[in-house]
């Protein structure tokens, strides 16, 4: 029997998150939640997916062509787990819903860390999540991090991190954002990436220092890693491969020297919305001087964290007992890695 799940919050990550759950073999969408009929909605019905809204708003839906399935309650009570990704904040006041109801819950980055029981990470802290009814996965950018870093401790050993982060300003469909400026974000060290990677890995010491730019795409990370031991260009590389969940790039012999590229590649490779799952770090920006280690990688906002959505499902209902487990499926599933 399937998993059933809902999602509560259907934009950037909840509209993602959703279609990765209908294609997954053990989970079952039982519907999405919405409380104003937008587009989003219309595109949802159409493929399929159940709507469910808070009664008495059924009419202002059925206006629009969309007749929901049920009331947000009706899909409450037929669930086991949320998945809640509503803007930040809003999750640790929707919670109080799912404790009333004993519903396991996932929350995203958005939300304060102490919302859930665990903050999340696959490669880092899978077993730490398992059977935890309040998980949060951690943000795009601290997720990216974490991947890098745990892979890397555990191959090579991690003594310090700093990183510069380069963040877009706004995701693509909104209209809003900065235009001709570079921001510091905030203006103080470190950002919150620092803060929010320890709430996965307390004993590490890391800095991180973000600055926000005028584009919608993807960021850019410049690590700088102090490793226990010294290392080499191909080791590093090899260790980076060795998950499907970071992708190691010839960026120069491919042409490919910006996040702009990337996009257009990932578009070209027929990725639905040119969603890319994974780190991309470009290998002629690995740079290697004894235990000094220094990695350029992009990140897609709207689509890194979504693998670790699904994990995360299946840490809290227990689904899968190790990463590993959970990963071969997802990662077949959503094609992570480029694998097909
Ligand atoms: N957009 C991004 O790049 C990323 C966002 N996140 C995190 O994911 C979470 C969601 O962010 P986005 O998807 O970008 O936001 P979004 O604004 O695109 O989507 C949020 C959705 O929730 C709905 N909503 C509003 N109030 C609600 C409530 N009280 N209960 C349920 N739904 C409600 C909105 O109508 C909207 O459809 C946040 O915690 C954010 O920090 C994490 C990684 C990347
Ligand atoms: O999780 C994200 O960024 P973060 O890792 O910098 O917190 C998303 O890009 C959301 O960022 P936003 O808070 O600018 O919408």
């Amino acid at each position: 029997m399937k998993a059933p799940v809902a999602v509560n919050g259907y934009g950037t990550i909840g509209k993602r998150v959703a279609e990765a759950i209908r294609q997954m073999p053990d989970l079952e969408l039982k519907g999405i939640v919405k409380y104003t009929p937008d587009y989003s909605v219309l595109v949802a019905y159409r493929q399929g997916i159940p709507i469910y809204v808070p009664k008495g708003k059924e009419g202002v839906f059925e206006e629009v062509g969309v007749k929901p399935s049920g009331t947000v309650d009706e899909l409450f009570g037929s669930v086991s787990l949320v998945v809640d990704a509503s803007p930040g904040g809003k999750g640790a006041q929707n919670k109080r819903v799912y404790v009333e109801r004993g519903l396991s819950a996932l929350f995203e980055g958005g939300e304060s860390p102490d919302v859930a029981e665990v903050s999340f990470s696959t490669l880092c802290n899978y077993r730490q999540a398992l059977g935890k009814k309040y998980i949060r996965v951690v943000s795009c950018n601290t997720t990216a991090l974490l991947r890098l870093i745990c892979l890397l401790d555990r191959h090579i050993g991690v003594r310090k991190a700093r990183a510069v982060i380069v963040r877009r300003a706004s995701d693509p469909k909104e209209d809003k954002g900065i235009v001709n400026t570079v921001k510091l974000d905030p203006p103080s060290i470190p950002s919150h990436h620092a803060i929010d990677v320890k709430t996965v890995l307390p004993d590490l010491d890391i800095e991180t220092v973000a600055l926000i730019v005028p584009t919608t795409l993807m960021h850019v990370h410049v690590v700088h890693i102090q490793t226990k031991r010294s290392t080499s260009i191909d080791e590093v590389v090899e260790t980076l491969s060795s998950t499907p969940r970071i992708v190691v790039l010839e960026g120069a012999k491919i042409g490919i020297d910006s996040t702009s590229k990337i996009v257009e590649f990932a578009r070209d490779l027929g990725r639905k919305r040119y969603d890319i799952y994974e780190n991309v770090v470009w290998r002629d920006m690995i740079k290697v001087n004894g235990d000094e280690l220094t990695i350029v990688q992009a990140v897609h906002q709207e689509a890194i964290v979504i693998p670790e959505n699904i994990d995360a499902i299946r840490a809290a209902l227990r689904l899968a007992e190790s990463a590993e487990e959970t990963m071969r499926v997802t990662d077949k599933v959503l094609n992570v890695g480029l694998q097909r």
